[in-house]
């Protein structure tokens, strides 16, 4: 197991480029299953939860290449494809559910298994259910696994959420583009990488108007084609970045980063006194003047203050100016980070959902125990902040999400380096 040691202190000065999002290209890999014909992703992560997408894929008879070092992913299910996607693989991604739409939508049945919890939370399922009951499916959960079926085809019909559920969302939208029909979503979820789904199926043929706000409207189509599209810039991979130099000092441009994907992030950076400044390559972060201010931030769905960035804000604003809140609504248990950066110095208090961290002048390195994505890098920013050195362990976790950050950090001064086997 590896782990990643950093030595803080430096400042940060240069560029670094955004990779395709993880949690677009989580979806739009299983958008193959609605087609005989080949689909192309440009700009893919090389991460190790897509690696696990394609075993998943090709358990379900998908043929997938990796092309140009993993940047492009090259996919076709001629078919026969089977419907059964197995808990072994399903347990190690959450993403892995999102294979029931279109499984349902090609072949009538799919079982796949529940994804079961993970370390941030619950992960379930019931409003992917009922959405896929609306469009006239019929679910049962028997031994860990849904056991789905449409006996007469999907339907298309009025489809209201009862929270903007991302992957419920993902799972109709794909599942309505085959539907006989119309079909509404009713408060869909609005984030990017929707949008960027709706784009490819667009491209696949399909009709659908909306994503990207909370009614998506999708006319079924009797067979979707082939496409080749490029997956949307990694909204938390730029965040993340954002923070590098707002955390050490320095100024860092990131590559291929846009404003839109990431504007209550970056209101929340202006509100502590980091400045973002678009450059027409992407955007550049450096301090507006000394010490950042504490703030109070709450995670919402987009377009608010996304999840997947709160636990490196956290690294930001334990060394902030006064006493900031961080009160998380989205997962109930995604602040494990909180007990490693106390290792290092900091002053967090948690009760229930909210954190209240009060800044101190300087953390100092510690091993550390990374737990989860998220939490990995949110070790690794505090890290390159804190006097001394700071071992991250357990960085499987951040394999999942982030490619090369030793190698992406290490390019703009940071002391940084992965250790094999410790
Ligand atoms: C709204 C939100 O921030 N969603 C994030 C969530 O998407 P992901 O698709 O994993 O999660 P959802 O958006 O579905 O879930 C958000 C909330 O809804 C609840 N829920 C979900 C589905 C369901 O059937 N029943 C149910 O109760 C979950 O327990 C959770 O509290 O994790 C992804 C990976 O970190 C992020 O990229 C998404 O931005
Ligand atoms: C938690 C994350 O991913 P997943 O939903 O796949 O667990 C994430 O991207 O931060």
């Amino acid at each position: 197991m590896d782990s990643i040691v950093v030595t803080g202190g430096a400042e940060l000065r240069g560029s670094i480029p955004i990779a395709g999002a993880k949690n677009a290209c989580l979806t739009l890999m299983p958008a193959t299953l609605l087609t005989e014909e080949p689909l192309t992703l440009m700009n893919a992560p090389r991460l190790s939860d897509i690696t696990t997408m394609t075993t998943l894929l090709q358990s379900l008879g998908s043929e997938i290449q990796s092309l140009q070092d993993g940047r492009v992913i090259a996919m076709s299910s001629l078919g026969p494809v089977s419907t059964h996607a197995d808990y072994d693989i399903v347990r190690k991604m959450r993403a892995s559910n999102l294979v029931l739409g279109p499984l349902l939508a090609r072949e009538g049945h799919a079982v796949v298994s529940l994804p079961g919890g993970c370390a941030i939370g619950a992960r379930p399922m019931d409003i992917h259910i009922t959405a896929l009951e609306a469009l006239g499916a019929q679910i049962e959960l028997r031994d860990g696994y849904l056991h789905a079926k449409a006996p007469g085809g999907l339907k298309g019909a009025r489809v209201p959420l009862r929270f903007a559920s991302v992957g419920a969302t993902e799972n109709t939208l794909m599942a309505a583009t085959l539907a006989k029909g119309t079909t509404v979503i009713e408060n869909a979820a609005r984030e990017p990488e929707i949008v960027d789904l709706a784009a490819c199926l667009v491209r696949m043929g399909a009709h659908i108007d909306g994503a990207g706000t909370s009614t998506i409207t999708i006319e079924g189509v009797d067979r979707l084609g082939g496409a080749t599209h490029p997956v949307v810039p990694d909204r938390i991979e730029l965040g993340t970045y954002m923070l590098a130099p707002a955390i050490c000092g320095g100024e860092v441009e990131c590559l291929g980063g846009r404003r839109d994907l990431v504007s209550a992030f970056c209101d929340k950076l202006d509100e502590a006194g980091i400045e973002v400044t678009e450059t027409g390559r992407g955007l550049t972060v450096a301090r507006k003047n000394g010490r950042v201010s504490a703030i109070d931030v709450r995670t919402e769905p987009f377009p608010g203050f996304p999840t997947d960035l709160q636990a490196q804000m956290m690294a930001l604003l334990c060394t902030a100016e006064g006493t900031s809140h961080l009160e998380e609504t989205i997962f109930e248990n995604r602040f494990m980070h909180a007990p490693e950066l106390l290792r290092m110095g900091a002053r967090i208090d948690v009760h229930g959902g909210t954190a209240t961290v009060t800044g101190v002048d300087r953390l100092k390195g510690a091993p550390v125990m990374a737990t989860d994505l998220r939490a990995s890098v949110s070790l690794i920013l505090a890290g390159l902040a804190a006097e001394g050195e700071t071992m991250v362990s357990r960085v499987y976790h951040l394999d999942r999400g982030y490619e090369h950050v030793e190698e992406k950090l290490g390019a703009v001064g940071a002391r940084i380096e992965r250790v094999a086997g410790r």
